[in-house]
């Protein structure tokens, strides 16, 4: 399809002084349109660093990142990042930190899909905050806002909740997930929690340490919205544990 995303082969390695870091090793992955794909592994293991090659910020070293057949060497507006902190401009308000970088559209249009947008993340009302007048669960709605009002093709999270507190943190995932089902926008997030790529991914992909090349993919042939406490959602999160925890391969019942 359009914008089917296909990672082959590829590597990176880092240059610190004279040495040749090896961090991404031989990634095949196919990802398609509209897909939400959850990608977890160690601290350290490259998972940031694979999304910033998606995303055109920094370059590989081998193979090939194609979407719509294109090589997605640099950025553009159609592939938006969230990271963990909100990376909001201390000096515009909500509604400017929104419509930043919103260029080539007459200002009445442009005013329209900040509106828009500023209701999609539940923020009516606070258009004329600035960010230290929010909360982290708002800053952090306004950086989706802000990341959305582009209307990306694919959206990369790196890790959007880890600063939110447990309840927020459902709440926001929550939100993501409705913006998905009326936008269809292909979603890759990274993530510590397993229970959140879990809830949120049509496939979880499990990295080796780094260098990180896949180690296996689950996928979470779940209906949404998903029962965090059922029978299927623990058997597979006892599975992914598994994959992180004990090479023995015990029974995932162990983990239950
Ligand atoms: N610009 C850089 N120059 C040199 N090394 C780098 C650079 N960026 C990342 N690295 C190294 O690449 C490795 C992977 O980093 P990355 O941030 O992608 O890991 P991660 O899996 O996202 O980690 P975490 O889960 O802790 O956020 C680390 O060893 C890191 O030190």
């Amino acid at each position: 399809m359009g914008f089917d995303l296909h990672i082959n082969a590829l590597s990176k390695s880092f240059w610190v002084g004279s040495e040749s870091i090896p961090v991404l090793d031989n990634i095949t992955l196919d990802i398609k349109e509209g897909e939400f794909v959850s990608i977890v592994g160690h601290s350290g293991c490259g998972k940031s660093t694979l999304l910033k090659i998606i995303a055109g910020l920094v370059e590989y070293s081998a193979g090939t990142v194609l979407c719509g057949g294109q090589d997605l060497r640099e950025s553009d507006v159609h592939r938006g990042m969230i990271f963990q902190d909100h990376r909001l401009l201390p000096w515009l308000t909500v509604a400017e930190n929104i419509g930043f970088g919103l260029y080539g559209l007459a200002e009445q249009e442009k005013q329209g899909r900040i509106r828009e947008h500023i209701e999609l993340v539940g923020l009516k009302g606070f258009e004329k905050a600035y960010p230290h007048q929010l909360s982290g669960g708002m800053a952090q709605r306004t950086a989706i806002a802000r990341a959305f009002v582009h209307k990306p093709d694919i959206l990369l999270l790196d890790e959007p909740f880890g600063a939110l507190d447990a309840l927020t943190r459902i709440q926001m995932q929550d939100e993501v997930l409705k913006i998905w089902e009326q936008q269809k926008t292909t979603m890759i997030l990274v993530t510590h929690d397993i229970d959140e790529a879990i809830y949120l991914g049509d496939r979880v992909v499990i990295n080796t340490n780094r260098p990180a090349s896949i180690k296996k993919i689950f996928t979470v042939d779940l209906a949404r919205p998903r029962e965090r406490t059922g029978h299927y959602f623990s058997l597979l999160k006892a599975q992914i544990m598994q994959e992180f925890f004990d090479s023995k391969k015990r029974d995932p019942e162990y983990y239950l």
